[in-house]
C-alpha cells in the first residue's frame, strides 16, 4: 500500500507532560480511519501536529509521494497542500444560504483582488450542486444554514471542506450530538468520501465506529496501543483495561 500521510516518532511535551509518545502512524491515499482512545491519549494533539498547530519535540511527518515534511510548513501551507480538518462543533456561515456556504468554499485562487471581482460560473454552479448531492443537502440550497438542524450543518461543514478538495480529512466526533438517523447518513457520506481520499475519525461512539467498518487505531498515552479491525482491537485485553472495561 503506498502512503499518504507518514507520522514517524513523534513526541510532544506540554510542561514537562509527554502527551505523545513515540508515535508512528500511516494512512493510505484512499482509507476510512478511525481513532479511538481515552479521554488524554492524544488525539486532538496528535490532528493538531498534523495540521501544523502543535510543533513535536521530535520525529517525522511526511506527507505525498516526494514525502515532503509537513513540519516544515505554515498551517495555511499544510491546508494548501490538501490536510482539512473538521471540528466538532460546525462553523457555517449561518446568515448565508447552504448554496452560498458551498460557493464560498470552492477551491480558488484567493488573492484578495480576485476575491473582490469574484463571478461565479456555470461550472461552479454545477460543482455545488454535485457537492450538495454528496452530503445529502441537493433539496436545501437555498435555505439559510442558520436553519439547518444540528447534523445538517455538519454535513454542510464538510461539503464545504470536500469543496477544498483535501487529499486528507480530519474529523473530530462527527456523530456527537446527532440523531440516529443523521449518524447514519454522516456514516455513508463519510465511506464515500474516503473512496477519493484519506479520511481520518476521531470518536468516542462504539457504534459509529462500527458501522464505519474501517481500521481502527487505539491511541493510549500518546502512542498506538492496537491497531486493526474493530473486532480485532476490542478483543484486546490491553484496550478492554485501559478504554473499553472503564
Ligand atoms: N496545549 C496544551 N498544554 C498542556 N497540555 C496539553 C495541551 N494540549 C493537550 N494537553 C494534554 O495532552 C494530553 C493529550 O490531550 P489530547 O487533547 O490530545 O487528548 P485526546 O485524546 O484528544 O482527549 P479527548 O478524548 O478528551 O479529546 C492531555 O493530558 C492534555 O491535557
Amino acid at each position: 500500500m503506498s502512503t499518504l500521510l507518514e507520522v514517524s516518532g513523534v513526541s510532544v511535551t506540554f510542561d514537562g507532560f509527554r502527551a505523545i509518545n513515540n508515535l508512528s502512524f500511516e494512512i493510505g491515499p484512499a482509507e476510512l480511519r478511525a481513532i479511538i482512545g481515552p479521554n488524554g491519549a492524544g488525539k486532538t494533539t496528535f490532528m493538531d501536529i498534523v495540521t501544523g498547530k502543535t510543533r513535536p519535540d521530535a520525529g517525522q511527518v511526511l506527507w505525498g509521494e516526494r514525502s515532503i515534511s509537513l513540519l516544515k510548513l505554515s498551517e495555511s501551507k499544510i491546508a494548501r497542500e490538501g490536510v482539512g480538518r473538521k471540528f466538532q462543533r460546525p462553523t457555517v456561515f449561518e446568515d448565508q444560504s447552504v448554496f452560498d456556504n458551498l460557493l464560498m468554499a470552492l477551491k480558488k485562487d484567493r488573492a484578495p483582488w480576485r476575491v473582490l471581482f469574484y463571478r461565479e460560473t456555470a461550472a461552479d454552479r454545477t460543482r455545488v450542486g454535485e457537492l450538495a448531492e454528496e452530503i445529502g443537502l441537493a433539496d436545501q440550497l437555498q435555505r439559510k444554514s442558520g436553519e439547518l438542524s444540528h447534523g445538517q450543518k455538519q454535513w454542510l461543514e464538510i461539503g464545504m471542506l470536500l469543496a477544498q478538495e483535501p487529499r486528507l480529512l480530519l474529523v473530530d466526533e462527527p456523530a456527537a450530538g446527532m440523531t440516529l438517523a443523521e449518524r447514519e447518513h454522516t456514516t455513508e457520506l463519510l465511506k464515500e468520501a474516503a473512496k477519493t481520499r484519506a479520511v481520518v475519525v476521531v470518536e468516542h461512539d462504539m457504534e459509529f465506529v462500527r458501522r464505519l467498518e474501517c481500521r481502527v487505531t487505539v491511541l493510549h498515552e500518546g502512542s498506538v496501543l492496537a491497531e486493526g479491525s474493530l473486532d480485532f482491537v476490542t478483543r484486546n485485553q490491553q484496550v478492554i483495561d485501559v478504554y473499553l472495561g472503564r
